[in-house]
Parts: C-alpha cells; structure tokens; sequence
C-alpha cells in the first residue's frame, strides 16, 4: 500500500488584501514551495495523489456551530471593508472572497486523506492545505485558521469508521487550542501539542496552554500540554519529549488512528518558533509514530513560515511516510535544562493518569535555564559554534538534510538449505568463498566449528558489507549459534575504523566483556537475569522481574532507554540478537525491530537461532517496512522494573544525556 498525498493550487488562491503585521507572513507560497520541493525531489511520482474535495456543511458541524458557519459563508460576497470588518472580532486572521472556499477544500482534503487511509487504499497520507486548522474553535477563526480540519477530521473517522481512539500528534510551535477545547472531556481523542509558551508571554498568551491542562471530567489526561518555556530548542529536546512523554503514552493509549497536526514552524529559521530543530528531525518523529496503529497515519499541513525549512521539513516527513530510510541525526547533546523542567512538569502532572508514569521519579524543581546539558567532552564548544548560537533567527543557516537513498534490495536473508526465504526478502547465494579473514577467524572462534557454521559466518559477514555499501538496507540471519555469532560479528565490524555497533541483546546468554572496550559497540541486554553485573557506559543489562514476557516493562524500556541510548550513540549497524528461550513475545519483537530500524540508517542485522525458526516470517515483514500489529493497551510495569530502569537511567545519564527526563543536574 502506498502514501497518499493531497494537494490543489485552489488553496493558494486567497492572500492578505490588506496591512496586518501579525498575518502576513501566512502567505500562499508556503504551499506552492512545499508541493514544488515535492515534485522537485520525484516525491510526488511516487505518492497516489488524490482529488481534493469540498466539505459539505455537515461534516463542519461536526466541530463548529451554525451561526459561526453561516457568518463565514457571507464573505465570499463582502466588499474590502466589511471583509475587514467581519476579521476584526477574530484573534491573528483574516478573511478573503475566496478563503471559505478554500477552507472547504482544506477540510475536504483531511477527509479524503482519512477515506483513504481508513479504507485501507493507502497505508497513510499527507495533506498540503492551507489555511491551517489547530486555533479555530467551535464559533470563531484564530491563528489564520478558519474550520479546524484536524478536529473535523477526528469526529469524521469516529462517527463514520466507529474509529474508538484516536491520537492527534500536533507538532506545530503554536498550541492547537482550537483542537484542545474540541476533546478536552474526550478519552476517545488524545491530544498531544508541544508550544512556545514562555510562561504565557508567547502567542496565544492563554493559562489552557500550560503543562497542569490534563483534560476535564472522562478526558482528565487525555490532554497533553508540553511548553517550551526558552527557545533555541534543539533536536534533542523534541526527540526526548517523544521518548519521555509521548512514546509511553501512546502505545498505553494504543490508538487505532494517527492523526497530525504538522505544522513546521517548529523547525529552525522560522521566525515564530525561533528553535533550532533541524528539517531532518521531522523523519523521525514521523517515524516513531508510524508504529502505532499499524501505521495509519494522517499528516495535516498546519504551520511553517520559513519557506525553506518548511520545504524542506515537508519532503523529510513524505520521504518517511513513502519507506526511505531515515537520515542519521548526529551531536544530539541531550535536553537543556528548561526542556528538563517541563518534562519533569508534563510528567508530575499525567503521574495519576497513565501507568507508564506511575512509577516516574520527579524531583523537586529548579530554577530555569537553558544551560545545555553538557556530555562529557562537550565543555569546550567551539568559538563559531557559540557565535552561531547567538545569531538571531532570521540568520539561521543549517545544512541540507542528507541525501536519503533507498537500496536496490531491502532485505537479505542467511538461512539454513531447507528454510524457505520469506516473501520479497533476497536470499544470500552461497557461492560465497571463504575469504582470507574467515579462514584467520575459523582459527581464531570457529576451530572446533563445523563447515556450515563458518559458512553462515562467511554469508553474515557479506551481509554486513553489502550494508556497508548501502546495497542493501538491512539482514537477518538463521543461525547454529546466535551468541558466537554475535560476538564475531562485533568482531568483524568493530575493526572497521568508524564503525560504530549498537548492539541489542533479548534474552540471558553471556556477552563477552572484551565487545564493549573499545566503546564502539554499545550493548542493551534486556533478559530476565538479574545480573550481578553492574554494567558500565557500554553496557547496559536490563533485567525485568518477569523477564520479556512482560509487555509493559520490555516496552518501558524501550522508550525510556533503548531509543535514547541508540540516538545518542548513532551507530553505523544496529544488531539485533534475540537469545534462545528469551520469551519475548512477537509482537514485542516486532515493535523492537522496527524502532531500532530509526538508527544506522536501517542499517538492522538481525540474528535467531535455529530454533527460533517460526520468527523468521514476522521478523522479515517488519524489515520489509510493514508496520508493527499493535501491543494492545498496556497495563502498568512492575514497580521493581520500573525502579531497575530508573535505577540504570540515573547511573548512565551523566554519560548518556538523552536519557535524563528529570531535573538532575549533570555531576
Ligand atoms: C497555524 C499556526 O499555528 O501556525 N498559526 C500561527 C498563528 C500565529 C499568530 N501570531 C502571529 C504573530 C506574528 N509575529
Ligand atoms: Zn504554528
């Protein structure tokens, strides 16, 4: 299934006909240069494009009242002046003859875009509109937004798909307030909206907007407020509000529909966010949520007045929603402190309504500051970078965001003769000869091995080079002996000069200590062992009370550790071992390896044991690009493994700064 995208010039057909500070860098170029950088990078050849259409006067009912509808159709016939006078009882918008109809056809597109998605034509979807739809409310425009289509198009998927739950993700750098009063008493709809705040002093100035606005009544909690309270905001500080706060709470609320409120005037240069994120981080967070409800997912245009970055951010988050792999985000540096606070605060407050937080440390507060977490060896920033942090918005410059380039073949497989290759996966002829390396290497590991095991070792071994030279995207490999083999091929890529292995071990089994000295393979281990081990800043061993048969602390650790720790470390190969007798259970893994597919470029190498031979079948469909099923919604963790990842994230976050999500201070 492939990726619809919806777009019409109509809806550049409306501009500012007068003087309004505040209005007019909404401009109808914002759309012309999104769908032109589209079509520039083949994107839209490889979309299903799709008409859009009017919305009827029922389906804006849905969210806002008659009188309000019925004073909005009068303006396509008012001269200037009453056009002027109709804004004027209206908050930053303005109207036009034209722009009712474009306000139908920018709700008509979120809806075709839910048809489509929700009737299973396409796996998800992006709608190019404007104007923008997150401030308006049930009887009035805000924020250039006249009908909200997002809220229009969350009522739509409930009353005509019986759609239960529903995230809205509005990554916009304004809050979606229009959005928040249309669910606020809603738990069928959770809506998360991060915003420049400023403790009020920022647009649209309101108290609803801060962290303690949970939701009123059944909604209590279903209503996600996180302020950035500085700007300059960095990719760290957005990727680690998605693994603190978000991630855990949507995969507890386990939604059956994705919607998003993309709005990029959160990206770096726009001149009303002011922060620093690059266009390249929209893949990701398009990416991390493309696992929750089997992938159906909704992106509505909202903001994003840089045109450049807004292209740019635009074409990252198709090219994501398309399959391509995602580009590597490198000096993450970890949140600052203020990030810190609000995530502290966002935390504390949603403590009693979701158990992924019961267990959450927090700390008493301090003061605020956007003094970055410094990692060990970042002291010395050097004088441009400084200067560079200084310079005023509008001379912000960043690079292009990398080229992403999908390999001829996706999967390749090493598998035993016998063990049929799963569907669209390529298998590795095994008219490999055994190179020079292998035969030191059979003297060194292999001597008492059998020829088969160095023959699967040598076909592994060409797996991780045809990565290497991004032939293909990634492997998996059935193998005698998971645990040799892993520590072989550690081996194997740790002596490449900048290779760089994160190394994820499901189940007990033994990991040599000499794989984690040269501090290019960073180790998870997440079994059911309570090592004595102690781990060390390349080892970290999560044990879980129930071991991996425990859905909610394999998934906490996930969110909390796994995601952090493999930002941070950006490896060049991502392994993936799943231990005999791990316990594991598919769905789990599957979410697993299709989180770990955010590194290395989806660089993954998965390796089972033979008798792990059933999972070859579901591990290949999530490294085909299928989406994870859904873990159902999960009850709370054990207290104990909640405290043993709390435990591990305080020892490890003075190294590891991604993973702090409280208000320590760094030593
Ligand atoms: C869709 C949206 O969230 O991007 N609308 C933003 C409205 C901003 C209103 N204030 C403008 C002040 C100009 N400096
Ligand atoms: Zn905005």
């Amino acid at each position: 299934m492939g990726t619809a995208l919806i777009y019409d010039e109509e809806m550049t057909k409306y501009k500012l006909l007068w003087v309004d500070p505040a209005c007019k860098i909404e401009v109808p170029e914002r759309l012309t240069v999104s769908h032109g950088a589209l079509v520039r990078n083949g994107l839209t050849d490889r979309c299903i494009c799709l008409p859009v259409r009017e919305a009827v006067d029922a389906e804006i009912l849905l969210v806002h009242s008659e009188e309000y509808l019925e004073a909005v159709k009068q303006t396509p016939h008012m001269t200037l002046e009453d056009l002027k006078e109709f804004t004027l009882q209206y908050g930053d918008v303005y109207f036009h003859p034209n722009i009712y109809h474009c306000a139908k056809l920018a709700v008509g597109s979120a809806l075709q875009l839910v048809d489509s998605v929700l009737m299973g034509k396409v796996k998800n979807g992006m709608a190019l509109v404007r104007p923008p739809g997150h401030h308006s409310m049930r009887s009035a425009a805000n924020g250039f937004c006249v009908f909200n289509n997002v809220a229009i198009a969350a009522q739509y998927a409930k009353q005509k798909y019986g759609v239960k739950r529903i995230l809205i993700v509005d990554w916009d750098i304004h809050h979606g307030q229009g959005v928040q009063y249309c669910f606020e008493d809603d738990p069928s709809v959770l809506y998360f909206s991060w915003h420049r705040y400023e403790h009020q002093k920022f647009w649209p100035n309101l108290k609803d907007s801060d962290y303690d606005i949970v939701g009123k009544g059944e909604g209590a909690g279903f209503n996600i407020n996180v302020p950035w309270n500085k700007v300059g905001m960095e990719n760290s500080d957005y990727l680690s509000v998605f693994c603190h706060v978000l991630l855990p709470i949507a995969y507890e609320f386990c939604p059956d529909l994705v919607l998003v409120c993309a709005g990029f005037d959160s990206a770096i240069g726009d001149l009303e966010g002011e922060m620093c994120a690059t266009p390249d981080i929209f893949a990701h967070l398009t990416y991390l949520l493309m696992n929750l409800a089997e992938g159906k997912l909704c992106a509505v245009l909202e903001g994003g007045y840089n045109l450049t970055s807004l292209a740019q951010s635009v074409c990252q988050t198709v090219q994501t929603l398309l399959g391509d792999p995602l580009p590597p985000l490198t000096n993450l540096t970890g949140p600052c402190r203020s990030t810190l606070e609000s995530l502290q605060c966002v935390r504390a407050a949603h403590r009693q309504h979701w158990s992924c937080l019961r267990h959450a440390v927090d700390l008493p507060t301090f003061e605020i500051s956007t003094i970055r977490i410094k990692s060990s060896g970042e002291e010395n920033k050097d004088e441009a970078e400084v200067w560079e942090e200084q310079k005023s918005p509008e001379e912000k410059i960043w690079p292009e965001p990398p080229k992403r380039v999908s390999p001829r073949v996706c999967s390749a497989v090493v598998l035993p003769d016998g063990v049929v290759c799963p569907d669209a996966c390529e298998r590795l002829s095994s008219s490999e000869d055994l190179g020079p390396h292998l035969l030191t290497l059979k003297k060194d590991f292999l001597k008492d091995a059998d020829d088969s095991a160095v023959t699967a070792l040598s076909r592994v071994f060409s797996l991780i080079d045809k990565m290497k030279n991004n032939e293909i995207r990634n492997g998996l490999a059935l193998v005698g002996d998971a645990a040799m083999t892993m520590t072989c091929v550690v081996q194997h890529v740790a002596a490449e000069v900048d290779s760089r292995v994160f190394l994820v071990c499901v189940g007990n089994g033994n990991i040599p200590g000499h794989i984690i000295e040269d501090g290019k393979t960073l180790v998870v281990q997440i079994s059911g062992e309570d090592t004595e081990e102690q781990g060390s800043k390349y080892y970290v061993p999560v044990c879980l009370k129930k071991g991996c048969t425990d859905t909610s602390g394999f998934a906490q650790a996930m969110f909390s550790l796994l995601l952090p720790l493999g930002y941070q470390h950006n490896p060049s190969l991502v392994l993936l071992v799943r231990m005999p007798g791990s316990g594991v259970c598919d769905i789990m893994w599957q979410q697993l390896t299709a989180l770990l597919q955010s590194f290395a470029q989806g660089h993954t190498l998965v390796l089972l044991q033979e008798d792990d031979k059933a999972c070859v079948g579901p591990t290949a469909s999530i490294l085909l690009g299928n989406p994870a099923p859904p873990l159902g919604q999960l009850p709370a963790s054990l207290k104990e493994d909640a405290e043993a990842v709390e435990r591990l994230r305080s020892r490890l976050q003075a190294d590891w700064n991604l993973l702090l999500a409280t208000g320590e201070s760094t030593k």
